[in-house]
């Protein structure tokens, strides 16, 4: 038996993450943003660019995400630009890149320290849905 806190260890050692100030400056570029806690969480205060997408839904909507929604190819779609996976703290992010990668994307990034580092350094949150 592991704990959740090593199991989202392990799933860290084994993704690519990003800290906030690479975040920011991905996003300046036109990178995706899915912030994959739950909606009440993501309503209280997200990043103005992320789509909700909760970690228990990810791999099953993303090919409903609002840029590519529709095509007959969306999963080819969205993986042709980086996605930036983003949760509390880093955790819950860590397990969704891990899946998505096991779907066969291979430009995911988890966000080191999630909203919460976000927030700490006084970056801009929006509030509602
Ligand atoms: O998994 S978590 O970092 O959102 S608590």
């Amino acid at each position: 038996m592991i704990t959740a806190k090593e199991l989202c260890g392990k799933a860290k050692a084994n993704v690519k993450e990003a800290n906030t100030e690479e975040l920011q400056k991905a996003i300046e570029q036109g990178a995706r943003v899915i912030d994959v806690r739950e909606p009440a969480e993501y309503s209280q205060g997200h990043i103005r660019e992320a789509v909700n997408m909760p970690r228990g839904v990810l791999e099953m909507q993303l090919n409903q995400h609002p840029d590519v929604a529709g095509y007959d190819d969306a999963l080819e779609r969205i993986a042709q630009k980086p996605l930036y996976l983003i949760c509390k703290t880093g955790g819950r992010s860590a397990l969704a890149a891990e899946s998505l990668e096991r779907m066969g994307f291979n430009n995911v990034y988890s966000v080191d320290g999630g909203m919460t580092a976000w927030q700490e350094e006084k970056r801009p949150v929006v509030a509602g849905e």
